[in-house]
């Protein structure tokens, strides 16, 4: 592969962006065009879930459009995907296939990794699923004393923790107040601490997250919460009604002490990231219902057939792809910021942090250079309104370019005061977008009542901010299903231009190897000197002022 910088569409953009892209001014299209919004603004619709994009609020113009969709082209993002879908062994580091769509896979028609159809495996595991669900949902599934389960606690990590969590938040609409989830990830023991202290042993079920099942934070929090259960229920054959896991590694699962029927499987070719469609998402069937969960699914499925079928210029995840690679590679903006205005929807940011930031971080290409071209974003947002009285600022006035996703649903599920503070919210949704595009002028500014002169600047909008504008209906379980696997795809779409690997994370191996160095090291008496002096420093300060406990 060549490198992204030297493909031949890329140069012709970043000829393009020299002597037209940087000077485009949206005010001024918008003036120009009266048909801006219908030519720069597409639709998804799904059975149930519908989509509209607006991108015309961005510094392009047909040109650009043209230039970034021959990039596209040029890169074979279209050969890519069919080998995704395929099932190659795309994440190649690892030599894994990449098949989070097997497993949102509603048709008959089969999926294969390395000659083997995968589809009969999911569907064994989704009705084991339903199974399951339905049985601790309908109270059939007994705790040690015959009472059923009231609360769930999902411990898991990075991407066994992020979907479930995301998912179980932005469709709690869906769920029942009698059947709480909780969710336990990081190895601070304060996480599990505060979380048992709400929760009973006969009437908890713990769901232990891990693809690998050797995850730190995951089996010593896994342990502690066994060692809790076992205080009071006593018995270890009590265990098996309470502790359930999702993993990989069967043996591993055994030697905890969960029974292996007790265990949902997936596969190698599920990447932690693109989890949450698989057994991952077992609290999610648990706290919405199985048919809810499978509406999710189909919500995904759906998106992927838009991905798969939808000419480039129409394609929603293509459109989100190359606009990052715009302001990413010649305007070089450093971040993208996800603002839903949708408060169910307040840790989809942090979802795509995990989802955009360990997928595409990565400066090697997949031929093991460097790479020449930035790549993957920082993901960023929190949702409106609050991020407006809090880092608005800076994307109205300060120095940095902050490309913004702005997400928002026509219908809300809780029409409170007759769907006046429905209202309200989506005023600012369209405010906001609407004031990063026109800004304020200077005149405008003096307009206003008794400005005094020194003032003036300050008041000054730039304007030409550019947003991405994402309404859909209602926020139902397959409409979140579309919006998570359009993201998804629009990853894929970057790394494959980008030319890196999007499905490995060596990235994030050197600090666990060096954790487990200094953990014994903490332990031990005396002081350390083997690391450099900034981190026997701290080691030191720790040991010379910790607590035994
Ligand atoms: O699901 P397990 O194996 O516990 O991994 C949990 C997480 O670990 C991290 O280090 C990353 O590799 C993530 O991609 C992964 O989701």
């Amino acid at each position: 592969m060549v490198l992204a910088n030297k493909l031949a569409a890329w140069q012709k953009l970043q000829q393009h962006y020299d002597t037209v892209g940087q000077h485009l001014v949206m005010k001024d299209l918008f003036q120009q065009d009266g048909q801006r919004f219908d030519k720069y603004s597409r639709q998804f619709k799904g059975t149930d879930a519908s989509i509209l994009l607006d991108f015309s609020k961005n510094r392009i113009n047909d040109e650009t459009l043209g230039l970034l969709l021959e990039l596209v082209k040029e890169a074979k993002v279209e050969d890519f995907r069919a080998k995704m879908f395929n099932g190659e062994h795309i994440n190649f580091t690892e030599d894994r296939a990449v098949l989070h769509v097997a497993l949102r896979n509603l048709s008959n028609k089969p999926i294969l990794d390395d000659g083997q159809d995968v589809m009969p495996e999911v569907r064994e595991v989704l009705a084991h699923m339903k199974e399951f669900s339905d049985a601790v949902r309908s109270g059939a599934w007994k705790g040690y004393t015959g009472k059923a389960i009231t609360d769930v606690i999902n411990i898991g990590i990075g991407g066994s923790d992020l979907g479930p969590v995301m998912v179980t938040e932005a469709l709690k609409h869906y769920a029942r107040p009698d059947l709480r989830a909780h969710f336990v990830s990081n190895i601070d023991g304060t996480d599990l601490a505060e979380t048992l202290k709400q929760v009973h042993p006969e009437t908890t079920l713990f769901i232990i997250a891990s693809k690998t099942f050797t995850t730190q934070e995951t089996i010593t929090n896994a342990t502690s919460a066994k060692d809790w259960f076992l205080s009071q229920a006593k018995e270890v054959q009590h265990v098996a009604k309470h502790f359930v896991a999702l993993s990989t590694n069967t043996e591993a699962v055994t030697a905890f002490g969960i029974d292996a029927k007790n265990m949902f499987k997936f596969w190698d070719w599920v990447g932690g990231r693109y989890s949450l469609w698989s057994a991952i998402g077992l609290s999610i069937a648990i706290n919405i219902g199985f048919e809810n969960f499978e509406a999710l699914l189909r919500g995904g499925y759906e998106m992927d057939q838009h991905f798969l079928n939808t000419p480039l210029e129409e394609n929603l995840p293509v459109i989100l792809g190359v606009l990052g690679i715009w302001y990413n590679n010649f305007f070089g903006a450093q971040t993208h910021a996800l603002l839903p205005y949708d408060q169910y929807m307040h840790r989809f940011p942090a979802y795509f942090q995990q989802g955009d930031m360990e997928s595409n971080g990565k400066y090697v290409t997949r031929s093991g250079q460097r790479v020449e071209a930035s790549t993957g974003p920082i993901i960023w947002g929190e949702p409106g309104t609050n991020a407006q009285h809090s880092f608005y600022q800076l994307i109205h006035q300060g120095t940095k370019i902050i490309p913004a996703d702005f997400l928002a649903p026509v219908e809300t599920h809780n029409p409170i005061a007759g769907g006046k503070q429905h209202d309200i919210l989506l005023s600012n949704f369209f405010a906001q977008t609407e004031a990063l595009m026109v800004g304020k002028t200077e005149a405008q500014v003096r307009g206003e009542a008794s400005v005094a002169e020194n003032i003036v600047p300050h008041k000054i909008f730039q304007g030409n901010r550019p947003t991405n504008s994402i309404m859909f209906q209602k926020l139902t379980p397959s409409t979140l299903g579309s919006l998570i696997a359009m993201y998804e795809h629009k990853i894929f779409v970057q790394g494959v231009i980008w030319d890196i690997n999007s499905f490995d994370q060596w990235g994030v191996e050197l600090g666990k190897q060096l954790a487990k160095v200094i953990q014994p090291e903490l332990a031990q008496p005396g002081s350390v000197s083997s690391h450099d002096a900034s981190t026997n420093g701290l080691i030191n300060f720790y040991k010379q002022h910790k607590k035994q406990y």
